[in-house]
């Protein structure tokens, strides 16, 4: 696969899911904050409304719908991998000493769903019982769980020049962006294409952020990156320079974004659903924010690109007016401020393409979802009472990998 895209609504050939599953349940009203959730799913209706979810993408686009713990499960395999993964997921809490003894009691299936859902050391003494762990209680986590893993928006992002691997700003997701790079690096499938968007070999043990959320491709020519509350500066100067030096790129755009929850990525104030159609929240894009703008003046020695940056404290609404000729505008609940605000916290804009004019939205998004009608949009809703407590759309649950050129 050749994992590179240059649009966010060319027709639809394959994606990455992951069904919601076990981690779910590790959710209580205690530990929702600290995971990022805004309350706690029903776990059987979530993967009902999941699953509707992936069959449309499926029956609407033939498209191949990969699942994250298949795509690991094949990896995990290899025994040294399964044992990496394992070690590297244990060490945050100090555990790595129990690797070994682990693995020799769980299949790489166990391990794949461990990855995601966490281990709890009720469920481990059923199996083992290592002495070093015996001043846990029942309920404590020696692996915690991933909850937000059917967010598969966020841990990578694949653009023009390759795949941008994730450094996540939550401790509590960085586990997804690992599975991710070690899926991409390792697996058949990917191994041989897989290019490394993010290249953090200039920094030490501080890696600056960047989530795919934040990631979006504007068009053959450029790409928007929100600098927001999940992604830093210097990880966007880093993709400019790779997507500019190796792709037909031409501008990346350095978003400013306010610092709110409900604006946590770009993705999350709009999307693009045509050559020149986007659908947002007004009142972020309005707002007169700093962007900076990287053009590519040369390239170095070391066949590196040397980049020119611009500031302009144009709103986001302006500049992509600029940048994409002929650009019409839907604004989420057509405007009216009540419902735009409601729409918006449940992901209104956060709408995924499935081909030109086509998207799957949430179902509860009615006015948003109505003035994408209006504008000659194919809506096909999804329901969305448990998905959106964790507080993502339709296209923060996708990681699109091939779609039809544009
Ligand atoms: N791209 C997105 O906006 N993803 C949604 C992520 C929601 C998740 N609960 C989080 O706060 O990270």
């Amino acid at each position: 696969m050749n994992l590179r895209l240059e649009s966010e609504f060319g027709r639809l050939n394959a994606v990455i899911m992951h069904r919601p599953g076990d981690e779910i349940e590790m959710l209580t009203p205690d530990n929702i904050g600290e995971f990022l959730f805004e309350d706690v799913p029903y776990l059987e209706e979530i993967q009902r409304e999941h699953d509707q979810f992936s069959s449309l993408i499926q029956l609407s686009t033939q498209a191949k719908v990969f699942r994250l713990t298949s795509l690991l499960r094949d990896v995990l395999r290899n025994e040294d991998l399964r044992f990496e993964a394992l070690r590297s997921a244990l060490k945050p809490k100090g555990y790595e000493h129990v690797a070994e003894e682990l693995i020799m009691r769980l299949s790489a299936a166990e391990v794949a769903t461990s990855l995601v859902a966490g281990i709890k050391m009720k469920g481990l003494r059923r199996k083992c019982n290592p002495e070093t762990l015996k001043s846990l209680s029942d309920q404590d986590f020696l692996l915690t769980p991933a909850p937000n893993s059917y967010f598969m928006r966020d841990p990578a992002a694949i653009i023009q020049s390759g795949v941008v691997s994730s450094h996540m700003k939550f401790a509590g997701r960085q586990r997804e962006a690992n599975i991710m790079r070690l899926i991409f690096e390792n697996h058949p499938l990917f191994k041989d294409t897989y290019e490394n968007a993010y290249n953090t070999s200039s920094f030490g043990e501080e890696i600056p952020n960047i989530e795919g959320g934040d990631v979006i491709v504007l068009s053959k020519k450029a790409l928007a990156i929100g600098n927001s509350e999940r992604t830093d500066n210097e990880a966007i100067y880093q993709v400019a320079k790779h997507v500019l030096a190796n792709s037909d790129v031409e501008r990346v755009y350095d978003v400013h974004l306010p610092a709110k929850r409900n604006f946590m990525h770009l993705d999350t104030v709009f999307t693009i659903i045509d050559e020149n159609l986007i659908v947002t929240y007004p009142n972020a894009m309005k707002m007169k924010l700093t962007t900076r703008v990287y053009r590519k003046e040369g390239i170095d020695a070391n066949g590196e690109a040397i980049l020119s940056s611009e500031v302009t404290n144009e709103s986001v609404i302006d500049l992509l007016r600029h940048e994409i000729p002929h650009l019409e505008v839907i604004e989420t609940a057509q405007g009216y401020p009540e419902y735009a605000s409601r729409e918006q916290w449940y992901d209104g804009a956060n709408v995924f393409a499935i081909g030109p004019r086509q998207v799957i939205a949430y179902n509860r998004n009615k006015y948003t979802n109505r003035a994408l009608r209006e504008a000659g949009v194919d809506v096909l809703e999804i329901p969305s009472s448990e998905l959106s407590r964790g507080l993502g759309g339709p296209r923060c649950m996708t990681m699109p990998l091939d779609r039809e050129p544009v």
